[in-house]
């Protein structure tokens, strides 16, 4: 079977050097060798760290896709172009994919999906969720049989990294986030890392996959780290809660949309996704009859990546020599994606006010005023003044941000601070 691989950065050259170190227990469990017909690169005379034959590299990515000695293409370029129109090129052709491309399946997943069906190959995305992790053949395979309700945890690597490092050695943003880039966990452009993109991403194939319904990542709620300041790390931390970037996709109540959202979330120091440390990922997945199933491991980094990569490669390889195609895209339930104000939340707020008689009193009326109920109360003296630290029940997103505009307007009320969702307590 000839492979076709677009891309030899950080994840490429890593599946080049597993292609030649596994090479004999592939061809034995595939049931026919592997061979590497041609890798696309940018640059032909770059430096590289593996040892890759140079009469294999090429510029023209597309010649090397539509060669018709090739039958599997792994695109590990990442991007919108060319790495649509590559992977559409090879799926029309009939030939198998394998992509860890979730920015494109996230925008643009339909167009690959119908190509697919299309060309009758197979189009394998392992690597474009939760890198090592098992996770997206378990919602597609092992789970087809259950009602999935929620899928919720720590998809994005670099992100946990710099949390991580803030939380535990006090370092800074930017000092975290150089670390996470020479170790291989960001994406080209950090930014799609550090806003959230790249975990929305995620959400949205996870919620597909999740919720057999078509979800792109225009359709996350999405918010990102940048805004993470030591001090609210440091008042979590005070607080027996850590930070982390949470994606989660959930039914609502009534079973008839989903919410996906992507943002920054207290958790306490006690839950599960709290001790995950550095560019580790997890995932709970909560379904009707298994129940809650937790999916951890490497998420980010070349060897972790290639290591789905090639695990798809012998899934969609095994397929071809069997004639057999592995699951199509499901997307007949076709449930929508509700607005971020209709999803139940939790909200941590810290709130400087003038410390005075009826002040508690006041901010207490304001938050029953929009239907929401207070679960914890700590008041701190500063002089004149006092903070307010309050943690809400469950409130709809829309309640809790009409609260926040409130509280901003009151006249004793200095400043509204560490406003934060709340997961994971209850
Ligand atoms: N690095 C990681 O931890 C993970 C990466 N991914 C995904 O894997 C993909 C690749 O990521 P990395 O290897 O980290 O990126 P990278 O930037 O290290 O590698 C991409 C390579 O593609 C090359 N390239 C760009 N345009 C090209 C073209 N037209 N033809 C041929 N080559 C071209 C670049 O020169 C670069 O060497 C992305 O979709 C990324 O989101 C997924 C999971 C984890
Ligand atoms: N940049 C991503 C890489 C894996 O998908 C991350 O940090 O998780
Ligand atoms: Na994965």
């Amino acid at each position: 079977m000839k492979v076709a691989l677009l891309g030899c950065g950080v994840v490429g050259s890593q599946v080049v050097k597993l292609l030649h170190e596994q090479a004999d227990d592939l061809a034995a469990r595939i049931g026919a060798p592997l061979e590497l017909a041609g890798v696309a690169v940018r640059r032909l005379g770059r430096k590289r760290d593996i040892d890759v034959d140079p009469a294999l590299l090429t510029t023209d990515a597309e010649a090397l896709v539509t060669r018709d000695d090739v039958d599997l293409v792994v695109e590990v370029i990442g991007g919108i172009e060319p790495a649509r129109s590559l992977i559409v090129a090879a799926l029309s052709r009939g030939k198998a994919v394998v992509t860890a491309n979730k920015a494109l399946l996230a925008e643009d997943g339909a167009t690959l999906h119908e190509a697919a069906r299309a060309g009758g190959g197979d189009l394998y995305f392992e690597a474009s969720v939760a890198g090592a992790i098992p996770l997206l053949r378990p919602l597609r395979e092992s789970l087809a049989g259950d009602h999935v309700r929620r899928v919720l945890g720590i998809v994005n690597g670099t992100t946990n990294y710099i949390l991580d490092q803030m939380d535990t050695s006090g370092a800074s943003f930017t000092d975290a986030l150089e670390e996470a880039q020479a170790l291989g966990y960001a994406e080209a452009d950090p930014t799609a890392d550090v806003e959230g993109f790249d975990a929305a991403a995620k959400a949205a194939i996870l919620a597909g996959l999740a919720f057999h319904s078509r979800v792109t990542a225009e359709q996350v709620h999405r918010e990102g780290i940048t805004e993470i300041t030591a001090t609210d790390v440091a008042s979590a931390k005070a607080m027996g809660y850590v930070i982390k970037l949470l994606a989660i996709c959930a039914r609502s109540d009534d079973g008839s949309s989903v919410g996906v959202r992507v943002h920054p979330a207290m958790i306490p120091r006690t839950h599960p996704l709290a001790g995950v440390r550095e560019a580790y990922n997890a995932v709970f997945v909560e379904a009707e009859s298994a129940g809650q199933l937790m999916f951890y491991g490497k998420g980010a980094g070349g060897a972790p990546t290639a290591s789905a990569v090639l695990g798809d490669l012998v899934a969609v390889a095994r397929n071809r020599l069997a004639g057999a195609r592995g699951p199509r895209e499901s997307t007949y339930a076709s449930l929508p994606v509700h607005p971020m104000g209709e999803t139940v939340t939790r909200c941590h707020v810290a709130l400087d006010v003038a410390d005075r008689p009826g002040v508690l009193a006041r901010v207490a009326e304001e938050f029953a005023q929009h239907d929401v109920s207070i679960q914890t109360v700590r008041q701190e003296g500063h002089g004149d003044d006092a903070q307010l630290v309050i943690v809400t029940h469950r409130a709809t997103d829309a309640a809790l941000t009409a609260t926040m505009e409130s509280l901003r307007k009151l006249e004793f009320v200095r400043a509204v601070a560490g406003v934060m969702r709340v997961e994971g307590d209850e």
